[in-house]
Protein backbone atom coordinates (compact mmCIF):
# COMPACT_ATOMS: atom_id res chain seq x y z
CA UNK A 1 0.00 0.00 0.00
CA UNK A 2 1.82 3.50 -1.25
CA UNK A 3 0.96 6.50 1.65
CA UNK A 4 3.11 9.47 1.87
CA UNK A 5 4.89 8.98 5.09
CA UNK A 6 6.28 11.41 7.64
CA UNK A 7 10.33 11.33 7.72
CA UNK A 8 10.93 13.64 11.29
CA UNK A 9 14.30 13.60 12.06
CA UNK A 10 15.13 12.17 16.03
CA UNK A 11 16.49 14.50 18.63
CA UNK A 12 19.65 13.30 19.49
CA UNK A 13 19.87 12.44 23.52
CA UNK A 14 23.02 12.42 26.07
CA UNK A 15 24.42 8.59 26.44
CA UNK A 16 23.79 6.34 29.85
CA UNK A 17 26.57 7.50 32.40
CA UNK A 18 28.06 3.93 33.98
CA UNK A 19 28.89 5.25 37.37
CA UNK A 20 27.06 4.14 40.68
CA UNK A 21 23.13 4.13 41.09
CA UNK A 22 22.24 7.49 42.62
CA UNK A 23 24.38 9.31 39.77
CA UNK A 24 22.61 6.71 37.59
CA UNK A 25 19.07 7.87 39.04
CA UNK A 26 20.33 11.16 38.69
CA UNK A 27 21.56 10.78 34.99
CA UNK A 28 17.86 9.46 34.01
CA UNK A 29 16.15 12.18 36.21
CA UNK A 30 18.05 14.77 34.07
CA UNK A 31 17.68 12.79 30.79
CA UNK A 32 13.73 12.57 31.76
CA UNK A 33 13.73 16.24 32.17
CA UNK A 34 15.98 17.17 29.02
CA UNK A 35 13.47 14.88 27.05
CA UNK A 36 10.47 16.67 28.62
CA UNK A 37 11.93 20.36 28.45
CA UNK A 38 13.26 19.17 24.52
CA UNK A 39 9.61 18.01 23.53
CA UNK A 40 8.34 21.58 25.23
CA UNK A 41 10.38 23.60 23.07
CA UNK A 42 10.19 21.53 20.20
CA UNK A 43 6.16 21.89 20.20
CA UNK A 44 6.27 25.61 21.11
CA UNK A 45 8.18 26.26 18.31
CA UNK A 46 5.96 24.28 15.92
CA UNK A 47 3.06 26.13 17.27
CA UNK A 48 4.56 29.22 17.21
CA UNK A 49 5.51 29.01 13.53
CA UNK A 50 1.92 27.32 13.22
CA UNK A 51 0.38 29.99 13.73
CA UNK A 52 2.97 32.47 11.58
CA UNK A 53 2.06 30.16 8.82
CA UNK A 54 -1.50 30.79 9.32
CA UNK A 55 -1.18 34.33 9.06
CA UNK A 56 2.20 34.87 6.47
CA UNK A 57 1.92 32.21 3.94
CA UNK A 58 5.06 31.09 1.83
CA UNK A 59 4.49 32.63 -1.80
CA UNK A 60 4.25 29.28 -3.72
CA UNK A 61 2.77 27.88 -6.89
CA UNK A 62 2.20 25.08 -8.78
CA UNK A 63 3.23 24.35 -12.41
CA UNK A 64 4.25 21.91 -15.00
CA UNK A 65 7.34 19.83 -13.14
CA UNK A 66 10.63 17.89 -14.95
CA UNK A 67 9.86 15.36 -12.09
CA UNK A 68 5.86 14.08 -12.47
CA UNK A 69 3.24 16.39 -14.19
CA UNK A 70 2.46 18.96 -11.82
CA UNK A 71 4.81 20.38 -8.76
CA UNK A 72 4.86 22.98 -6.44
CA UNK A 73 7.67 25.85 -6.66
CA UNK A 74 8.45 28.29 -4.22
CA UNK A 75 7.80 32.17 -5.49
CA UNK A 76 10.15 33.49 -2.89
CA UNK A 77 13.44 32.36 -1.35
CA UNK A 78 12.52 30.70 1.72
CA UNK A 79 15.05 29.64 4.85
CA UNK A 80 16.01 26.48 5.98
CA UNK A 81 14.38 24.82 8.85
CA UNK A 82 10.83 26.71 7.89
CA UNK A 83 7.47 25.59 8.04
CA UNK A 84 6.51 25.63 3.94
CA UNK A 85 2.71 24.26 3.98
CA UNK A 86 0.24 22.11 6.11
CA UNK A 87 -0.59 19.10 3.84
CA UNK A 88 -4.54 19.77 4.05
CA UNK A 89 -7.09 17.54 2.85
CA UNK A 90 -10.14 15.11 4.14
CA UNK A 91 -8.92 13.24 7.40
CA UNK A 92 -10.21 9.09 7.00
CA UNK A 93 -9.78 5.97 8.71
CA UNK A 94 -7.85 3.14 7.41
CA UNK A 95 -10.86 1.20 6.19
CA UNK A 96 -12.11 3.96 4.53
CA UNK A 97 -8.62 4.46 3.25
CA UNK A 98 -8.61 0.82 1.64
CA UNK A 99 -11.98 1.21 -0.10
CA UNK A 100 -10.79 4.77 -1.55
CA UNK A 101 -7.37 3.32 -2.59
CA UNK A 102 -9.44 0.78 -4.71
CA UNK A 103 -12.19 2.73 -6.08
CA UNK A 104 -9.05 5.27 -7.13
CA UNK A 105 -7.58 2.61 -8.68
CA UNK A 106 -10.28 1.50 -10.73
CA UNK A 107 -11.07 5.04 -11.78
CA UNK A 108 -7.43 5.33 -13.19
CA UNK A 109 -6.65 8.01 -10.89
CA UNK A 110 -2.58 7.01 -10.95
CA UNK A 111 -1.06 9.33 -8.59
CA UNK A 112 -1.34 8.78 -4.57
CA UNK A 113 -2.30 11.80 -2.37
CA UNK A 114 -3.15 9.58 0.69
CA UNK A 115 -0.39 10.57 3.57
CA UNK A 116 -0.31 8.47 6.71
CA UNK A 117 -0.79 10.19 10.00
CA UNK A 118 -0.63 7.47 12.51
CA UNK A 119 -1.52 3.74 11.90
CA UNK A 120 -5.31 4.55 11.90
CA UNK A 121 -5.68 8.04 10.48
CA UNK A 122 -5.10 9.01 6.57
CA UNK A 123 -5.25 12.30 4.88
CA UNK A 124 -6.81 12.00 1.59
CA UNK A 125 -6.18 14.84 -0.57
CA UNK A 126 -7.16 13.31 -3.95
CA UNK A 127 -10.14 15.46 -4.24
CA UNK A 128 -9.93 18.02 -1.85
CA UNK A 129 -6.96 19.81 -0.54
CA UNK A 130 -4.96 22.41 -0.81
CA UNK A 131 -1.56 23.05 -3.09
CA UNK A 132 0.85 20.69 -1.01
CA UNK A 133 -1.15 17.78 -3.07
CA UNK A 134 1.09 18.86 -5.65
CA UNK A 135 4.67 18.38 -4.04
CA UNK A 136 6.76 15.44 -5.66
CA UNK A 137 8.99 13.32 -4.72
CA UNK A 138 12.91 13.67 -4.92
CA UNK A 139 15.73 11.25 -3.18
CA UNK A 140 17.48 14.47 -2.77
CA UNK A 141 14.87 16.58 -1.45
CA UNK A 142 14.63 20.12 -0.02
CA UNK A 143 11.64 19.33 2.21
CA UNK A 144 10.61 17.01 4.80
CA UNK A 145 7.35 15.72 6.54
CA UNK A 146 6.65 16.43 9.91
CA UNK A 147 3.71 15.46 11.96
CA UNK A 148 2.66 17.90 14.71
CA UNK A 149 0.12 18.75 17.33
CA UNK A 150 -2.17 21.49 17.58
CA UNK A 151 -4.72 21.75 20.31
CA UNK A 152 -4.36 18.32 20.43
CA UNK A 153 -5.30 17.80 16.15
CA UNK A 154 -2.27 15.71 14.41
CA UNK A 155 -1.21 18.13 11.59
CA UNK A 156 1.08 17.58 8.68
CA UNK A 157 3.52 19.79 8.01
CA UNK A 158 6.23 20.45 5.40
CA UNK A 159 9.28 21.89 6.68
CA UNK A 160 12.02 23.20 4.07
CA UNK A 161 15.98 21.13 4.98
CA UNK A 162 17.94 23.80 3.50
CA UNK A 163 17.61 26.88 1.78
CA UNK A 164 15.13 27.23 -1.28
CA UNK A 165 15.37 29.63 -3.77
CA UNK A 166 12.71 31.23 -6.09
CA UNK A 167 11.39 29.13 -8.85
CA UNK A 168 13.12 25.65 -7.32
CA UNK A 169 10.64 22.97 -6.73
CA UNK A 170 9.75 22.02 -3.66
CA UNK A 171 10.49 18.58 -3.00
CA UNK A 172 10.08 15.55 -0.24
CA UNK A 173 10.79 12.21 0.34
CA UNK A 174 7.66 10.06 0.21
CA UNK A 175 9.33 7.03 1.86
CA UNK A 176 6.84 4.77 1.05
CA UNK A 177 7.29 1.39 1.97
CA UNK A 178 9.54 -1.42 -0.07
CA UNK A 179 6.70 -3.14 -2.20
CA UNK A 180 7.99 -5.59 -5.49
CA UNK A 181 5.94 -4.01 -8.05
CA UNK A 182 8.11 -1.35 -8.34
CA UNK A 183 7.28 2.51 -9.31
CA UNK A 184 9.67 3.95 -11.22
CA UNK A 185 11.26 7.50 -9.27
CA UNK A 186 11.74 10.14 -11.88
CA UNK A 187 13.57 13.04 -9.35
CA UNK A 188 16.82 12.81 -10.94
CA UNK A 189 18.57 13.07 -8.26
CA UNK A 190 22.63 11.92 -8.53
CA UNK A 191 21.43 9.78 -5.27
CA UNK A 192 18.23 8.91 -6.65
CA UNK A 193 17.01 5.22 -5.37
CA UNK A 194 15.63 4.63 -8.68
CA UNK A 195 11.93 3.82 -7.38
CA UNK A 196 10.09 5.18 -4.80
CA UNK A 197 9.23 1.75 -3.19
C1 LIG B 1 1.00 13.86 -4.29
S1 LIG B 1 1.10 13.51 -6.00
C2 LIG B 1 2.27 14.74 -6.54
C3 LIG B 1 1.69 15.68 -7.56
C4 LIG B 1 1.59 15.13 -8.95
N1 LIG B 1 2.83 15.37 -9.67
C5 LIG B 1 0.43 15.73 -9.72
O1 LIG B 1 0.60 16.20 -10.86
O2 LIG B 1 -0.70 15.73 -9.22
C6 LIG B 1 2.00 12.03 -5.88
C7 LIG B 1 2.14 11.30 -7.18
O3 LIG B 1 3.00 12.01 -8.08
C8 LIG B 1 3.85 11.09 -8.78
N2 LIG B 1 5.26 11.38 -8.41
C9 LIG B 1 5.67 12.21 -7.44
N3 LIG B 1 7.01 12.23 -7.37
C10 LIG B 1 7.46 11.39 -8.31
C11 LIG B 1 8.76 10.97 -8.71
N4 LIG B 1 9.87 11.42 -8.13
N5 LIG B 1 8.86 10.08 -9.72
C12 LIG B 1 7.75 9.60 -10.34
N6 LIG B 1 6.50 9.96 -10.00
C13 LIG B 1 6.34 10.84 -8.99
C14 LIG B 1 3.42 9.70 -8.36
O4 LIG B 1 2.46 9.25 -9.28
C15 LIG B 1 2.78 9.93 -6.99
O5 LIG B 1 1.82 8.96 -6.67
Amino acid sequence: MKYLNETTPAAELPSTSSQGTSSLRAGSDFRSEQRRLLASFSCDSDLLKFNQLKFRKKRIRFSRSHIHEWGLFAMEPIAADEMVIEYVGQIIRQVVADMREQRYEEQGIGSSYLFRVDQETIIDATKWGNLSRFINHSCSPNCYAKIISVESQKKIVIYSRQPISINEEVTYDYKFPIEETKIPCLCGAESCRGSLN
